[in-house]
């Protein structure tokens, strides 16, 4: 028979498996009750034997105590702002530039996704258990903000697979999903309480609550888009295949990116992504385009604070709802 230690971790890694497949591929596969009588079962061995009980643990998402303030965190690489393209011409000549500058003149491949309007996040894993959560701030100094990102659901407390480097420091946007915002602002009105004004300020207020337990009631989710310091290991050549990686070690990568050849075919993108933005699950603010080739980001490097190789193309700002 197994010991009790065999059955506590094969339970965990079962709702590990449910939490990625629910939370992270939106593709469960089985019913929320079977979830829940599997996370009753860990939740009842722990709570029989706390010595059992283990900070990385699914049962362990809302932290305890809140705090008096967030301490600082110090990004050892810097968390970019995007240069923003304003139409066509811009977006042309930021991709006639960029062939030039790399002495090329076919097409140049991109990666592109939309922007979605919530707050940028990095996620430091160390030997594949998440260690600290922190806002992007100034880009180079943020705010400590780790127990609130682990009460979302959508944020790994442990990688999942194998191969991931040592030291793997993944971005993201954090988001309220539509349908969660105006859930929680008709719960607010029906409460007298304070509604928020749009998806982005209630992400941005939820992650600023000092009492977890206040975030874990708020229906946030997470997307990854890039990678920051990464150490005592390599990732893929190319930025499309570094989120696909992200995505099979446990992260939440957005179902929309795509890779694409060209300016007109981003153009392409941009048109169709903009027809559709009203039907998607969050809001969104734009397109950002990448270089997916990884060497030839490196090439183009940096100008100033912003990257040659991206560029954010927004949409016209929607007039704000009335609520
Ligand atoms: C009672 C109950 C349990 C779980 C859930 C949601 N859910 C479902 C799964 C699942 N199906 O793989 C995994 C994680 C999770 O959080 C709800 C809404 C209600």
């Amino acid at each position: 028979a197994m010991t009790v230690v065999e059955q506590i971790t094969q339970l965990r890694s079962l709702l590990e498996q449910y939490n990625y497949q629910y939370y992270v591929l939106d593709a469960p596969t089985v019913p929320d009750a079977e979830y829940d009588r599997v996370f009753h079962a860990v939740k009842e061995l722990e709570d029989r034997q706390p010595e059992l009980r283990r900070s990385d643990s699914p049962t362990q998402r809302v932290g305890a105590a809140p705090l008096d303030g967030f301490e600082q965190v110090r990004h050892e690489v810097r968390m970019l702002s995007l240069d923003n393209a304003f139409n066509e011409q811009d977006f042309d000549s930021f991709d006639t530039r960029l062939k030039k500058l790399l002495g090329r003149d076919d097409d140049i491949e991109y990666a592109c996704e939309p922007k979605l309007d919530g707050v940028a996040v990095s996620l430091l894993y160390r030997n594949g258990v998440l260690e600290r959560g922190a806002t992007r701030g100034d880009g180079q100094v943020g705010e400590n903000i780790t127990s609130n990102v682990r009460t979302i659901p959508s944020i790994p407390l442990k990688l999942i697979g194998s191969g991931y480097p040592d030291v793997l420091e993944v971005r993201g946007e954090i988001y309220m999903p539509r349908s969660g915002f105006e859930a929680f602002n008709d719960k607010a009105r029906e409460l007298y309480e304070k509604e928020f004004v749009n998806p982005r300020n209630a992400a941005a207020g939820s992650l600023r609550q000092l009492d977890p337990t206040v975030t874990a009631k708020r229906p946030l989710q997470m997307c990854c888009y890039s990678v920051g310091l990464v150490e005592g290991g390599d990732l893929p050549a190319r930025h499309s295949e570094i989120l696909a990686q992200l995505n099979q070690w446990g992260l939440r990568i957005n179902v929309d990116s795509a890779v694409v050849s060209g300016a007109k075919a981003c153009m392409n993108y941009y048109s169709r992504l903009g027809e559709r933005r009203d039907q998607l699950p969050m809001d969104i603010d734009g397109i950002v385009f990448k270089v997916n080739s990884i060497a030839d980001q490196q090439r183009l490097g940096f100008v100033s604070r912003a990257p040659r190789w991206a560029i954010a193309h927004k949409f016209p700002a929607q007039e704000e709802l009335t609520t």
